[in-house]
């Protein structure tokens, strides 16, 4: 088995790890040389995972071509608004046959397209029956120093879903099987604009009820989107629902909590992601997944408030109270 992963930020750089790790040959694909440089001669991504000696079978390269040359399993660790295009270079050396696993967590902003949706758009249909989604709480941090993690794989088919957790399944590295792409998709994209809003509470200095709150009306809302969008409502109670909006509400760890603790404390957002100098898909997906409510007419009303906060300067105090303020309402 040789595998390929494209993008050699964090995410992409520690599953490398993972099925390296285990000895399965990796190339490491990535944009930026020096990246590229660092990985192949030092076995570290010093910019994204400083300090983590990677596994010896991973080889990095920014040459797309040679990165797919005889690959048995794909792995796609570009950001959501990146897949895309990363998939058009990559399809003439993509075959049928070959699992395609996408491990990015968003809903395309233009077409508000899930990441499954944008693969099938691109892909031909032969191919479709091969891709996978890998979902749940795993920071890349954790994952690439080894640390205990369980992920959800989703896929059609279920004798390639459990082709690929076989490849993935170590010790430390535990993947459960799920039919269920939308709820997982779902469940992975919108977790990260509910854990801007958890953020935003605690650097505004409010409490653990608040977070509480957010997080379990988080889950409605996620639910909602994706029930309405096929899923099965059960799939959100699982790793790639409550397991990942837990942990990314939770942990400081979290570049999405990170983004709304500072814009809790007053600081600008264009500051906050300069410092971070990594990507929150939360971002850019309060605006996809909101404009997808409102043409799902999906009552989302913690997403609203963090597009509003995010994309329209709206003050986090006002939001706050819009929120509390809503007509009041039966839970369930
Ligand atoms: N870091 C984490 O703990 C986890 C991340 N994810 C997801 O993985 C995806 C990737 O995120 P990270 O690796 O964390 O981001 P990152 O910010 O650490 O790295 C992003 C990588 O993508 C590359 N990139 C950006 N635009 C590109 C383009 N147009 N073409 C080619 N490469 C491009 C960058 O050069 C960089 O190597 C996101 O959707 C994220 O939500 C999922 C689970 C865990
Ligand atoms: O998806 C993640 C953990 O499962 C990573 O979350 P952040 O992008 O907020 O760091």
């Amino acid at each position: 088995m040789r595998a390929t992963v494209l993008g050699a930020g964090s995410w992409g750089t520690a599953l490398a790890s993972v099925l390296g790790g285990k000895g399965v040959p990796v190339t490491l694909w990535g944009r930026d040389a020096e990246v590229v440089q660092a990985i192949t001669r030092d076995h570290e991504n010093a910019r994204y995972l400083p300090g983590i000696k990677l596994p010896a079978a991973i080889g990095a390269t920014t040459d797309l071509a040679r990165a797919l040359e005889g690959a048995e399993l794909v792995v796609l660790a570009v950001p959501s608004h990146a897949i895309r295009q990363v998939v058009i270079e990559a399809k003439r050396h993509l075959h049928a046959g070959v699992p395609i696993v996408s491990a990015a967590k968003g809903i395309e902003v233009e077409t508000h397209m899930t990441m499954n949706e944008v693969l099938e758009d691109v892909l031909p249909v032969p191919m479709h029956p091969y891709l996978c989604f890998l979902g749940g709480p795993s920071f890349a941090k954790e994952v690439a120093r080894n640390l205990p993690t369980a992920v959800t794989i989703a896929g059609r088919w279920e004798r390639i879903t459990r082709g690929v957790q076989a490849v993935f399944h170590t010790q430390t590295f535990r993947p459960y099987t799920s039919t269920d792409i939308t709820g997982c998709e779902i469940g992975g994209c919108v977790k990260n604009v509910i854990a801007i809003a958890a953020g935003l509470s605690d650097g505004m200095g409010y409490g653990g009820n608040a977070r509480a709150a957010l997080i379990t009306r988080g889950l409605t809302e996620i639910t909602r989107l994706a029930v309405r969008k096929g899923a099965n409502p059960l799939t959100l109670s699982g790793l790639a629902g409550m397991g990942d909006l837990v942990l990314t509400c939770s942990s400081d760890l979290s570049r999405n909590r990170r983004v709304g603790f500072g814009l809790g404390q007053g600081r600008k957002l264009e500051e906050i992601q300069r410092e971070l100098g990594q990507v929150a898909e939360g971002v850019l997906n309060a605006r996809s997944v909101h404009e997808l409510a409102l043409k799902a007419r999906v009552d989302m009303p913690i997403t609203q408030m963090v597009f509003r906060l995010v994309h329209e300067s709206y003050p986090p105090q006002q939001a706050v109270t819009d929120l509390m303020m809503r007509e009041i309402k039966s839970e369930i």
